[in-house]
């Protein structure tokens, strides 16, 4: 009967009488000398009212280190007050209805704190604006803007206004992306004029569908109307590329805090001074997703359009709320700017051993770019999109988007505790009460994924930047399962794959493919690109060739059958592959050749069974395999037959080697 308040010692229980030394203590008040009581058990709060404790719950954040620029002799101080203001009439200048005199008043903050009176307001467009009874409701109300909200700000907006925002047993922002759960490449669409006329890409195999400006100014109005009409919109001003010579300047507009939160986690963040000086963006993303656009609207041929207009340096985003969008949206902006500046723009991971050997993987979308950089031995430079530039690399992002389907602690410990507060964790299904993730779980869909910071993977190479690399791997997930776990190429073989760009499309990741299939998609990410695929492949053999990088063919996918008759090779088995191209041993290995695909393979690796390394052996039907390894090599031929007509890079031989470098049957 302990704590029932009395104790006796021969267990008897009784209820004390207030006097009894064992019962409960009696209630005792201070007499003060005024008469009035004082429960004075802890000094009493500096506030007067309730209002008023709330109040002194948050303190103002401002930047603690000296901006810099404003401490020489000459240098013009501006005041905050200024700074405000010209940060105001930059974001009212994005929000601008380019039709109308007048737009919303545009203030910061959130429009729930009715207590926060503005202090500045703009009018999204100003000139000559003289009030007449013609003007449209539009212009007189307000348009409140989040202006780069933190993490645990962006959660609070999440779960009170996003149906579907939930947190994770693990702190992540668990949250639905909509009707679309991965990209939509049939609905990106490029401003088609004089300058990207001559220097695109276009017509057969090209990822970029053209619009006119006309059009694009129509889906630009019809995305600023609609976020217009929302009482917030969340603003976000940050840096792509850690290269501090090529950093680029972007400014999202989106209407969810999702969004905003996983552009923070996904581009370079400010530091609050770099924030202060950040002026007027390079780029700008109006992010109108929830949105549909007009099937009317001529080019539309679906309710979903992702635009981008190179020459207004703007893109617009209607129909769709997958994420990825912007990310990949960006990276298309980065595939054209930075060729310009003879920096090659890829689609792969990186990462750097202890020694400063850096290893890129480029891969189409599920083949393990992200999987495989993040490697607990290794520094992370990046999982998704980097730049070789004379200086070595770069990564153009501040984040990783790690697919999460079927993710294990044991196999991939670095990403699952990646996993935490600040983590944006898209379409993922989980326990309602506990809020454990079941990653197995595709309900929702495969492409489920987590966006968090490159800082919470621990060994991250910050700033994400390093030496010229020495190994170019290049990730193949094939479906057929002919293709041997691991070759060392030739430069004009990995030129060869890298044009190819060959894998088995995972499911998911793009619209509509539900398993997995064949798929070329040159320099391993045609999805991006916007000059043809020879510039990029002519930038990458002369860096190699200059810079000595070895290249490699890994198989990520099938091994012993087909899709549906073999597995997937085994992830351990795969890392071990790759530990061995780092530390040089594969480099020292025996080879044989193969026949079709002339690939030299390694006779051992170590921890790898020697079986396994002739895709042959694995399969018990030998007919079968040399029938499916020439449909695979038919494949090849028939799509490099596009690339036939063109001369990479000033050398006519390299072009030729890079012909003869494919399957010969
Ligand atoms: N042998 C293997 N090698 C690499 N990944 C494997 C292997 N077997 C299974 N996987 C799984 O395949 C997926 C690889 O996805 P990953 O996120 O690395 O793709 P990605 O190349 O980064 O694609 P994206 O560009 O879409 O982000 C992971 O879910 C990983 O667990
Ligand atoms: O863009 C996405 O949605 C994910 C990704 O990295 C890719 O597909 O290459
Ligand atoms: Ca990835
Ligand atoms: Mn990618």
């Amino acid at each position: 009967m302990a704590g029932n308040g009395s104790g006796h010692a021969n267990g008897e229980f009784s209820f004390g009488n207030g006097t009894a030394r064992n019962g409960l203590a009696k209630i005792q008040t201070h007499k003060k000398q005024n008469g009035i009581c004082h429960d004075d058990s802890a000094p009493p709060v500096k506030a007067q009212t309730i209002d008023e404790l709330h109040s002194l719950q948050k303190k103002k954040s401002a930047p603690t280190t000296p901006i810099k620029g404003t401490q020489g002799a000459f240098a013009v101080t501006i005041s905050d007050e200024e700074r405000q203001k010209q940060q105001l009439q930059s974001i009212s200048a994005s929000l601008a209805s380019l039709t109308r005199e007048t737009g919303p008043k545009v203030v910061k903050g959130d429009p729930a704190r009715k207590s926060e009176t503005p202090k500045h307001v703009a009018h999204a467009h100003e000139h000559h604006f003289t009030p007449t009874i013609s003007v449209s409701d539009s212009s007189l109300k307000f348009t409140h803007f989040l202006y780069n909200l933190s993490p645990a700000e962006l959660y609070e907006q999440a779960i009170k206004y996003e149906k579907g925002s939930f947190i994770t047993e693990t702190g992540a922002l668990a949250t639905l992306s909509g009707a679309k759960t991965g990209r939509s490449p049939r609905d990106k669409r490029v401003v088609r004029d004089e300058t990207t006329e001559d220097d695109l890409w276009w017509g057969k195999g090209s990822p970029n569908i053209e619009m006119d400006e006309h059009t694009f100014m129509v889906n630009r109005e019809r995305a600023v109307d609609y976020l217009n009409s929302l009482d917030k919109v969340y603003v976000n001003d940050q840096f792509l590329n850690w290269d501090p010579e090529n950093r680029i300047k972007v400014r999202i507009v989106s209407a969810r805090a999702y969004h905003s939160l996983f552009m923070h986690n996904m581009c370079i963040r400010p530091t609050p001074e770099e924030l202060e000086n950040f002026g007027t963006p390079d780029f700008t993303i109006y992010n109108a997703g929830q949105f549909p656009c007009n099937r009317y609207t001529h080019y539309m041929t679906s309710s979903t359009s992702i635009d981008l207009n190179l020459a207004r340096r703007e893109m617009v985003i209607l129909g769709t709320q997958y994420a990825g969008e912007m990310k990949k949206g960006l990276f298309s902006v980065m595939h054209y700017l930075m060729p310009k500046r003879q920096i090659l723009s890829l689609h792969s991971g990186c990462n750097m051993g202890k020694d400063g050997d850096v290893a890129l993987f480029f891969g189409l979308s599920g083949t393990g770019k992200t999987t495989l950089s993040t490697d607990h031995n290794r520094l992370l430079i990046g999982d998704d999109e980097h730049c070789w530039s004379e200086n070595g690399v770069s990564n153009i992002e501040g984040g990783c988007y790690a697919k999460c389907i079927d993710l294990s602690r044991e196999k991939e410990p670095d990403i699952w505790n990646a996993i935490k507060f600040g983590t944006v964790l898209e379409n993922v299904v989980f326990d309602e009460h506990t809020r454990e993730v079941d990653y197995s779980d595709k309900s929702v869909t495969e492409n489920t994924r987590a966006a968090y910071p490159i800082e919470y993977i621990p060994n991250a190479k910050i700033p994400c930047v390093g030496p010229h690399p020495k190994n170019v791997i290049l990730l193949a997930c094939d479906a057929f399962g002919v293709l041997p776990p691991v070759s060392k190429l030739s430069l004009a073989q990995t030129m060869y794959h890298f044009i190819s760009g060959y894998t088995a499309l995972v499911a998911g990741t793009e619209e509509g493919v539900k398993e997995p299939q064949a798929t070329f998609s040159a320099c391993f990410g045609a999805a991006f690109i916007m000059l043809h695929p020879t510039k990029y492949a002519a930038m990458l053999a002369e860096k190699m060739l200059k810079h000595g990088a070895t290249g490699w063919l890994v198989n990520t996918g099938w091994s012993g059958g087909s899709y549906g008759s073999g597995n997937r090779i085994k992830l351990p088995y795969t890392r071990k592959i790759i530990d061995a191209i780092h530390s040089g041993s594969l480099q020292e290995a025996n080879y044989k050749k193969t026949k079709v695909f002339g690939l030299e393979i390694p006779t051992e690796v170590e921890g790898v069974p020697s079986e396994i390394l002739e895709p042959m052996n694995t399969w018990a039907d030998k007919n079968a395999y040399n029938a499916t390894l020439l449909k695979l090599a038919g494949l090849f031929k028939k799509n490099f037959e596009t690339f036939t007509n063109y001369k990479i890079g000033k050398d006519g031989k390299l072009t030729e080697e890079i012909l003869a470098a494919g399957p010969i049957f």
